[in-house]
Protein backbone atom coordinates (compact mmCIF):
# COMPACT_ATOMS: atom_id res chain seq x y z
CA UNK A 1 0.00 0.00 0.00
CA UNK A 2 1.25 3.60 -0.94
CA UNK A 3 1.90 5.62 2.46
CA UNK A 4 -0.06 8.13 2.90
CA UNK A 5 1.02 11.87 2.61
CA UNK A 6 1.91 14.03 5.52
CA UNK A 7 0.35 17.33 5.37
CA UNK A 8 0.89 20.44 7.86
CA UNK A 9 -1.41 23.43 7.64
CA UNK A 10 0.19 26.21 9.90
CA UNK A 11 0.03 29.90 10.42
CA UNK A 12 -0.51 32.86 13.29
CA UNK A 13 -2.96 31.77 15.71
CA UNK A 14 -6.48 33.29 14.78
CA UNK A 15 -5.90 33.45 11.01
CA UNK A 16 -8.77 30.71 10.47
CA UNK A 17 -6.53 27.32 10.48
CA UNK A 18 -9.74 25.05 12.71
CA UNK A 19 -12.08 27.30 10.35
CA UNK A 20 -10.49 26.19 7.07
CA UNK A 21 -9.94 22.78 8.14
CA UNK A 22 -13.32 21.91 9.19
CA UNK A 23 -14.38 22.92 5.73
CA UNK A 24 -12.27 19.90 3.96
CA UNK A 25 -11.36 17.15 6.68
CA UNK A 26 -14.17 15.84 5.80
CA UNK A 27 -14.22 15.21 2.38
CA UNK A 28 -14.11 11.71 1.56
CA UNK A 29 -12.13 11.82 -1.36
CA UNK A 30 -9.56 13.40 0.41
CA UNK A 31 -8.57 10.29 2.92
CA UNK A 32 -7.28 12.57 5.73
CA UNK A 33 -7.01 11.46 9.51
CA UNK A 34 -6.44 13.99 11.68
CA UNK A 35 -4.15 13.65 13.95
CA UNK A 36 -4.90 14.69 17.67
CA UNK A 37 -2.10 16.53 19.50
CA UNK A 38 -0.91 16.55 22.92
CA UNK A 39 -1.69 19.55 24.76
CA UNK A 40 -0.90 21.46 28.31
CA UNK A 41 -3.35 24.26 27.41
CA UNK A 42 -6.72 23.85 29.51
CA UNK A 43 -9.96 22.55 27.45
CA UNK A 44 -12.38 25.87 26.13
CA UNK A 45 -15.87 25.18 26.54
CA UNK A 46 -17.20 22.91 23.99
CA UNK A 47 -13.61 21.14 23.58
CA UNK A 48 -14.16 17.50 23.71
CA UNK A 49 -11.16 15.31 25.27
CA UNK A 50 -9.22 12.61 22.70
CA UNK A 51 -10.87 14.96 19.62
CA UNK A 52 -9.50 18.75 19.92
CA UNK A 53 -6.60 17.22 22.17
CA UNK A 54 -5.37 15.21 24.77
CA UNK A 55 -5.56 17.30 27.38
CA UNK A 56 -2.88 16.63 29.60
CA UNK A 57 -0.71 18.30 32.95
CA UNK A 58 2.94 19.33 32.40
CA UNK A 59 4.78 16.60 33.82
CA UNK A 60 2.46 14.13 31.73
CA UNK A 61 3.85 15.66 28.53
CA UNK A 62 7.57 16.49 29.81
CA UNK A 63 7.70 12.47 30.13
CA UNK A 64 6.59 12.17 26.51
CA UNK A 65 8.95 14.22 25.40
CA UNK A 66 11.64 12.29 27.80
CA UNK A 67 10.70 9.40 26.26
CA UNK A 68 10.89 10.38 22.68
CA UNK A 69 7.06 10.04 21.69
CA UNK A 70 6.48 13.35 19.92
CA UNK A 71 7.16 13.93 16.29
CA UNK A 72 7.01 17.69 17.05
CA UNK A 73 6.49 20.14 19.94
CA UNK A 74 6.61 23.39 21.03
CA UNK A 75 5.97 26.22 23.75
CA UNK A 76 3.71 28.42 22.55
CA UNK A 77 2.26 31.41 25.16
CA UNK A 78 2.70 29.39 27.89
CA UNK A 79 1.77 25.72 26.85
CA UNK A 80 3.13 23.03 25.32
CA UNK A 81 1.58 21.71 22.36
CA UNK A 82 3.24 18.11 20.40
CA UNK A 83 2.00 15.50 17.84
CA UNK A 84 2.43 12.14 18.91
CA UNK A 85 4.90 10.33 16.21
CA UNK A 86 3.41 6.67 16.99
CA UNK A 87 0.14 7.65 15.67
CA UNK A 88 1.20 9.54 12.59
CA UNK A 89 3.37 6.86 11.65
CA UNK A 90 0.45 4.31 12.05
CA UNK A 91 -2.00 6.11 9.93
CA UNK A 92 0.08 6.58 7.05
CA UNK A 93 1.28 3.11 6.70
CA UNK A 94 -2.60 2.49 6.56
CA UNK A 95 -2.61 4.51 3.45
CA UNK A 96 -4.04 7.64 5.10
CA UNK A 97 -2.91 11.30 4.62
CA UNK A 98 -2.35 12.55 7.71
CA UNK A 99 -3.10 16.25 8.55
CA UNK A 100 -1.65 18.27 11.22
CA UNK A 101 -2.88 21.64 12.67
CA UNK A 102 0.13 23.41 14.26
CA UNK A 103 2.29 26.34 14.99
CA UNK A 104 4.97 27.46 13.20
CA UNK A 105 7.74 26.33 15.26
CA UNK A 106 6.45 22.88 15.42
CA UNK A 107 6.26 22.51 11.33
CA UNK A 108 9.95 23.87 11.11
CA UNK A 109 10.60 20.47 13.06
CA UNK A 110 8.65 19.08 10.88
CA UNK A 111 10.30 20.28 7.80
CA UNK A 112 13.22 18.86 9.20
CA UNK A 113 12.43 15.44 10.30
CA UNK A 114 10.11 14.96 7.19
CA UNK A 115 11.35 17.16 4.38
CA UNK A 116 8.87 15.59 1.94
CA UNK A 117 5.85 16.92 4.11
CA UNK A 118 3.37 19.28 2.08
CA UNK A 119 3.79 22.48 4.29
CA UNK A 120 1.27 24.38 3.82
CA UNK A 121 0.78 28.25 5.73
CA UNK A 122 -2.37 30.67 5.88
CA UNK A 123 -2.04 34.12 5.99
CA UNK A 124 -4.60 36.58 6.96
CA UNK A 125 -5.73 39.39 4.46
CA UNK A 126 -4.10 42.16 7.15
CA UNK A 127 -2.94 42.17 10.33
CA UNK A 128 -5.59 44.11 11.45
CA UNK A 129 -7.49 41.63 9.93
CA UNK A 130 -5.97 38.90 12.31
CA UNK A 131 -6.54 40.96 15.59
CA UNK A 132 -10.11 41.46 14.41
CA UNK A 133 -10.64 37.96 14.46
CA UNK A 134 -8.51 37.04 17.86
CA UNK A 135 -10.64 39.41 19.34
CA UNK A 136 -13.75 38.69 18.33
CA UNK A 137 -13.15 34.65 18.63
CA UNK A 138 -13.37 35.69 22.91
CA UNK A 139 -11.39 32.75 23.96
CA UNK A 140 -8.62 34.04 25.36
CA UNK A 141 -8.22 37.39 27.71
CA UNK A 142 -6.75 40.78 26.98
CA UNK A 143 -3.13 39.58 28.01
CA UNK A 144 -3.27 36.31 25.85
CA UNK A 145 -4.22 38.24 23.02
CA UNK A 146 -1.41 40.89 22.88
CA UNK A 147 1.32 37.99 23.56
CA UNK A 148 -0.14 36.13 20.63
CA UNK A 149 -0.55 39.01 17.81
CA UNK A 150 3.22 39.98 19.14
CA UNK A 151 4.29 36.34 17.83
CA UNK A 152 2.07 36.45 14.98
CA UNK A 153 4.34 39.07 13.57
CA UNK A 154 7.23 37.03 13.87
CA UNK A 155 5.53 34.06 12.39
CA UNK A 156 4.83 35.45 9.49
CA UNK A 157 8.66 36.27 8.86
CA UNK A 158 8.73 32.84 8.36
CA UNK A 159 6.20 32.50 5.34
CA UNK A 160 8.57 31.86 2.68
CA UNK A 161 10.22 27.85 4.05
CA UNK A 162 6.69 26.89 3.49
CA UNK A 163 5.21 24.81 0.18
CA UNK A 164 1.80 26.75 -0.25
CA UNK A 165 1.04 30.14 1.05
CA UNK A 166 -2.89 30.34 1.18
CA UNK A 167 -4.45 33.72 2.14
CA UNK A 168 -7.83 33.08 4.38
CA UNK A 169 -9.76 36.01 2.75
CA UNK A 170 -12.73 33.10 2.57
CA UNK A 171 -12.47 29.69 4.44
CA UNK A 172 -14.45 27.96 1.73
CA UNK A 173 -12.18 28.80 -0.70
CA UNK A 174 -9.05 28.31 1.51
CA UNK A 175 -10.49 25.07 1.87
CA UNK A 176 -11.55 24.61 -2.18
CA UNK A 177 -7.10 25.44 -2.53
CA UNK A 178 -5.76 22.97 -0.24
CA UNK A 179 -8.26 20.58 -1.10
CA UNK A 180 -6.65 21.36 -4.96
CA UNK A 181 -3.40 21.42 -3.64
CA UNK A 182 -3.71 17.34 -1.59
CA UNK A 183 -5.74 16.18 -4.54
CA UNK A 184 -2.00 17.25 -7.15
CA UNK A 185 -0.36 15.51 -4.19
CA UNK A 186 -1.95 12.05 -4.20
CA UNK A 187 -1.75 11.56 -8.28
N1 LIG B 1 3.78 22.65 17.50
C1 LIG B 1 2.50 22.33 17.69
N2 LIG B 1 1.55 23.27 17.67
C2 LIG B 1 0.27 22.91 17.86
C3 LIG B 1 -0.11 21.56 18.05
N3 LIG B 1 -1.46 21.53 18.21
C4 LIG B 1 -1.90 22.78 18.09
N4 LIG B 1 -0.88 23.64 17.89
C5 LIG B 1 -0.89 25.09 17.66
O1 LIG B 1 -0.86 25.77 18.90
C6 LIG B 1 -1.42 27.07 18.72
C7 LIG B 1 -2.39 27.36 19.84
O2 LIG B 1 -3.46 26.44 19.77
P1 LIG B 1 -4.80 26.71 20.58
O3 LIG B 1 -4.48 27.07 21.98
O4 LIG B 1 -5.72 25.54 20.35
O5 LIG B 1 -5.37 28.02 19.93
P2 LIG B 1 -5.98 28.32 18.49
O6 LIG B 1 -5.42 27.34 17.48
O7 LIG B 1 -5.55 29.72 18.25
O8 LIG B 1 -7.45 28.12 18.64
C8 LIG B 1 -2.10 27.07 17.34
O9 LIG B 1 -1.27 27.78 16.44
C9 LIG B 1 -2.14 25.60 16.97
O10 LIG B 1 -2.04 25.41 15.57
C10 LIG B 1 0.92 20.58 18.06
O11 LIG B 1 0.72 19.39 18.20
N5 LIG B 1 2.19 21.03 17.87
N1 LIG C 1 -12.15 34.17 6.39
C1 LIG C 1 -12.61 34.59 7.59
N2 LIG C 1 -13.22 35.77 7.68
C2 LIG C 1 -13.66 36.22 8.88
N3 LIG C 1 -13.53 35.56 10.06
C3 LIG C 1 -12.91 34.37 10.03
C4 LIG C 1 -12.42 33.81 8.79
N4 LIG C 1 -11.85 32.62 9.07
C5 LIG C 1 -11.98 32.44 10.41
N5 LIG C 1 -12.62 33.48 10.99
C6 LIG C 1 -12.93 33.67 12.44
O1 LIG C 1 -11.70 34.02 13.06
C7 LIG C 1 -11.61 33.43 14.37
C8 LIG C 1 -10.34 32.57 14.46
O2 LIG C 1 -10.49 31.41 13.64
P1 LIG C 1 -9.91 29.99 14.08
O3 LIG C 1 -10.32 29.02 13.03
O4 LIG C 1 -10.28 29.69 15.49
O5 LIG C 1 -8.33 30.29 13.96
P2 LIG C 1 -7.03 29.40 14.32
O6 LIG C 1 -7.49 27.97 14.36
O7 LIG C 1 -6.06 29.68 13.23
O8 LIG C 1 -6.54 29.92 15.63
C9 LIG C 1 -12.89 32.64 14.58
O9 LIG C 1 -13.79 33.43 15.35
C10 LIG C 1 -13.40 32.42 13.16
O10 LIG C 1 -14.80 32.31 13.13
Amino acid sequence: MKKGLLIVLSGPSGVGKGTILKEFVNDPELNLAYSVSMTTRKMRPGEVEGVNYNFVDRPAFEQAIRDGELLEYAEFVGNYYGTPLKNVEKLRAEGKNVLLEIEVQGCQQVMEKCPDALTIFIIPPSMEELEKRIRGRGTEPEEIVQQRLSKANREMELVDQYKFIVCNEDPKLAASIISLIIKRHME
